[in-house]
């Protein structure tokens, strides 16, 4: 996936360069601190899981990565360049994110809906059809479900839609916050095999959750989340291991609890 469409020329990350690296990273709404502190680490091709509880601060730290809001203060650079830079809108379209609470327009059908972004994604019209190619070979829905309204979709279809959206312009960076939030058990499990092929094919994945189960499936590292603080980085078994934990819940309970009780 990493070969076809236009790579920018000069990327101007280097090979063994995280893709995203924040240092520190605090961020404030009026008298509310979102994020008190996060570092950061992503490894090119990984699939990093940030995982904490609601109103940790991830849905916040995602929108700073992209550029959609600005931090307060501390450093941060994603594909090797600060969100904040007016370079920076050169590199969006190597980034594919779906927020929490998107949905597709539902009066497009699927088909059109793939259209209409590869239209805004596409340098050239060529690359138009190619790029919906892409997205039906990702969404993995029929023919049949792809001519109807995307209003009519099932949660876990319109999910598959996003996610091929986001994928369709072969970024080299996807961020998903809460990929399987409302979804049942059948449509989380297509969603999370559907990210664990696609991070085979050389994607680097950032995903939300808080759902450790979740985190401990997917995560090739993880990235404990509490109160805007980031309190843990490494590996599903590192985590485990650091916390004496059976699994991931009880390593992430456990952070939280050694944090809670030096009272930073
Ligand atoms: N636009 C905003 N204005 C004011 N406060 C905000 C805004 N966005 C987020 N916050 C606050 O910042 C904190 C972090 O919120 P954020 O949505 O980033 O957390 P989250 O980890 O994504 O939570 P969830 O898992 O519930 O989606 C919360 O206290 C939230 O109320």
């Amino acid at each position: 996936m990493e070969a076809a469409l236009g790579r920018p020329a000069g990327l101007p990350l280097d090979n063994n360069e995280n893709v995203v690296e924040a240092l520190e990273v605090t961020k404030r709404f009026g008298k509310t601190p979102a994020l008190r502190g996060v570092n950061l680490q992503v490894k090119r091709g990984e699939v990093h899981v940030i995982a904490g509880h609601n109103g940790a601060g991830k849905s916040t730290l995602f929108k700073i990565i992209i550029g959609l809001i600005r931090r307060d203060s501390g450093s941060l650079k994603v594909l090797g360049v600060d969100p904040s830079a007016p370079s920076w809108r050169k590199l969006v379209r190597y980034i594919g994110y779906v927020p929490e609470d998107a949905s597709p327009y539902e009066r497009l059908t699927g088909y059109e809906y793939l259209r209409f972004f590869a239209r805004l994604y596409a340098r050239d019209p060529s690359e138009v059809e190619e790029m919906v190619k892409v997205g039906v070979n990702i969404a993995g829905l029929s023919d049949r479900d792809l001519r109807r309204k995307a209003g009519e979709y099932s949660n876990g279809m319109k999910r598959r839609l996003l996610i091929a959206r986001a994928l369709m312009h072969r970024p080299l960076l996807v961020l998903l916050d809460e990929p399987t939030n409302g979804l049942d058990v059948f449509s989380a499990h297509e969603v999370r095999t559907m990210i664990k092929s696609l991070s085979r094919t050389g994607v680097t994945f950032v995903i939300a959750t808080h759902n450790m189960a979740e985190a401990e499936y997917l995560a090739d590292r993880v990235t404990f989340m509490a109160y805007g603080k980031s309190l843990f980085a490494g590996s599903p078994k590192e985590a485990r291991e650091s916390f004496g934990a059976e699994n991931l819940e009880e390593a992430f309970v456990k952070a939280v609890k050694s944090y809670e009780d030096r009272g930073d």
